[in-house]
C-alpha cells in the first residue's frame, strides 16, 4: 500500500480499500458522530489542546466532533476519496501541502494526511497526545493487527490516552474486512505497551456484531 496506489483514476484499485472507496462500499462511514465517543472521551479527562492522532480515520465525522471540542486532529487515511470528500463535505478553507509519502489537507482544526498509516512517523509532526481509533485496528487483516499496534505504540508517549472501539462478532465466521477481533486478542496486541480498561459492551447489532469500548494509557515512564 503506498501513496501512488490513492490516485483518482478510473483502474480499479489494487488494495480493498481504495476499492471500497473507489466503488462507494463504505456501509462503516457513520452519518453522525459516534454516540460512545462522546459518552466516554470526556470521561478520559484529555485536556483541550491536547492533538489527537486518528489513523486509518476515512471521512468521520467524529474527527470534526473532537476538534469542536477544542482538540486538533491528525488523521492518517489511505483513500484520497475518503480525504476530498471530507474536505468537501466540511466548512471552510482548504490549505493543501505534501510531506514525503503524504498530500496532506488542512481544514478548520483537521489536518488529514492522505497516505499509508505505516509510513507515517513521529518525526513527521511536533508531537502527538492522545489517539481515537474506531474501527481502524479491527479494518486489518490478522497478520497486519501487530504492527499497527506496535506502530500506534512508536508514535505515542508514555501517559497518552485514547479511545479505541473495536467490533466482535458474535456468530458464525465472516471474512473481513471489516474483522471482528475478539477481546482476548486486543488485549494480547495491545497490552505490552498499553493499560486497557474496557469501558463499555455494547449490545450485538442484527448482524451478530458487537462493538467494545476500551480506555487506553500508553504505558513507559513519563518524559
Ligand atoms: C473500517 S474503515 C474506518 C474508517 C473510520 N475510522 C470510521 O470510523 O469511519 C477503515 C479505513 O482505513 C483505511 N485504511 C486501510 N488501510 C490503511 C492504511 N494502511 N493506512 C491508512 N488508512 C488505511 C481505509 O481506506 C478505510 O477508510
Amino acid at each position: 500500500m503506498s501513496a501512488q496506489d490513492t490516485t483518482m483514476d478510473a483502474t480499479p484499485a489494487s488494495d480493498p480499500w481504495l476499492a471500497r472507496w473507489q466503488e462507494g462500499r463504505i456501509g462503516f462511514h457513520l452519518p453522525a458522530t459516534h454516540s460512545a465517543l462522546e459518552r466516554w472521551w470526556p470521561r478520559l479527562e484529555i485536556a483541550a489542546g491536547a492533538k489527537v492522532l486518528v489513523p486509518l480515520c476515512g471521512k468521520s465525522l467524529d474527527m470534526r466532533w473532537l476538534a469542536a471540542q477544542g482538540y486538533p486532529v491528525l488523521g492518517i487515511e489511505l483513500a484520497r476519496q475518503a480525504c476530498e470528500q471530507f474536505v468537501a463535505e466540511g466548512a471552510g478553507d482548504v490549505s493543501r501541502y505534501r510531506l514525503e509519502h503524504f498530500e496532506c489537507f488542512r481544514q478548520g482544526m483537521v489536518e488529514l494526511w492522505c497516505g499509508d498509516f505505516f509510513h507515517f512517523h513521529i518525526d513527521h509532526v511536533d508531537h502527538l497526545d492522545a489517539f481515537y481509533d474506531r474501527a481502524a485496528l479491527i479494518a486489518l487483516p490478522p497478520a497486519t493487527r501487530q504492527r499497527y499496534a506496535f506502530h500506534l505504540a512508536q508514535l505515542l508517549p508514555p501517559g497518552a490516552r485514547g479511545l479505541l472501539i473495536s467490533l466482535e462478532r458474535q456468530t458464525e465466521q465472516h471474512q473481513g474486512p471489516p474483522f471482528h477481533v475478539a477481546e482476548d486478542e486486543i488485549r494480547q496486541l495491545l497490552s505490552a505497551n498499553f493499560t486497557l480498561e474496557v469501558l463499555e459492551r455494547r449490545a450485538p447489532d442484527e448482524r451478530g456484531l458487537r462493538e467494545t469500548v476500551w480506555s487506553l494509557v500508553r504505558k513507559g515512564p513519563r518524559r
